[in-house]
């Protein structure tokens, strides 16, 4: 990789030491958090969006791929390949070794570490995976926000590689939610029992840069994020050739979803919904509603 990035602050560095920092949790101790309705209800929401928007042997480009926890969507769908990318050294380490144990492998599969939002992803994957069918960024655009160059850096990573008509998808903090909280509190900070957030200044205009610092019992330890301004994005997109076409609450996306009965029946079989268990807690249901889906 011989080009230099574009900015070098600190930010984006706390961001790849939180996610290296992350142990790898197996499924029994999983089963433990107190947000693991949370953790179903997002891995459901991520598997019902992923399979309106993705075909049998779809290539697929996954940005901010993690440890790979979108792997089994993928090939449930049958996909032919994904090339994921992410700036935790760690979690693609654990997300090439995931993918090697992987019983039932529909796809091929090759990883990067590359900080996506500051580097063209060209400078490391091969000239034959330039094209996607679809471009998957799952709760990480909110990191690009932290100044335009970054976002402009994501968006041209994402029409580079994304084929005419095909799809871009993902998943960020919904920044109307956050700043009307806001505005509900006194003082910058506010959360419940399983989530908090600080904003840096109560109040700013900035489109890019608004940060708070957010905190989500075990899975986030007070992590710096970015508020995505929205029309800011729909504007920019357009420059680099990518028309929003939906964008909706997780709350509305749920409505919507489960009036689908394959939906409702993926609800039971990923035990976001047990029979006669405990499922999503009324502080989780208010941390879900944090999020938007984009495509
Ligand atoms: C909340 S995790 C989501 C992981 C995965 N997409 C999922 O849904 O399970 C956010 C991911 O974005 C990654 N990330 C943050 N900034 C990034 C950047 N500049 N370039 C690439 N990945 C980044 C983090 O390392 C982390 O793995």
């Amino acid at each position: 990789m011989d080009e230099k990035p574009l900015t070098t602050n600190r930010p984006s560095k706390r961001v790849a030491e939180h996610y290296n920092a992350i142990p790898v949790v197996n499924i029994e101790s999983r089963k433990d958090s107190v947000i693991i309705g949370l953790k179903r209800f997002n891995n459901w929401l991520k598997a019902v969006l992923i399979s309106g928007y993705t075909r049998r042997n779809d290539y697929i480009l996954e940005i901010g791929c993690g440890k790979g926890g979108d792997l089994i969507k993928w090939a449930k769908i049958r996909v032919k390949k994904i090339i994921g990318l992410d700036i935790a050294e760690n979690s693609i380490q654990e997300a090439t070794t995931r993918y090697s144990t992987m019983k039932f492998k529909s796809f091929d599969a090759k990883f990067y570490t590359l900080d996506c939002f500051k580097y063209t992803i060209s400078s490391v994957i091969e000239p034959e995976d330039y094209k996607a069918d679809v471009v998957s960024a799952q709760f990480c655009i909110h990191y690009a926000a932290e100044s335009e160059a970054q976002f402009r850096m994501l968006l041209k990573n994402v029409s580079d590689h994304l084929r005419p008509g095909g799809y871009f998808i993902g998943t960020t903090p919904n920044a109307y939610w956050l700043t009307k909280k806001l505005a509900s509190v006194e003082g910058t900070k506010f959360g419940n029992s399983i989530y908090s957030v600080d904003f840096e200044k109560k109040e700013s205009d900035e489109v890019f840069g608004r940060k708070y610092v957010y905190s989500l019992v075990d899975a986030i330890d007070s992590c710096p994020e970015y508020l995505v301004h929205f029309p800011t994005f729909k504007k920019l997109a357009l420059e680099y050739d990518l028309k929003l076409v939906k964008k909706q609450p997780f709350h509305e996306f749920y409505n919507e979803s489960i009036t689908h009965r394959a939906h409702i029946d993926l609800l039971y079989r990923m035990k976001v919904v047990e029979e006669n268990k405990k499922t999503i807690s009324l502080d989780e249901w208010e941390a879900i509603g944090k999020v938007f889906v984009l495509n």
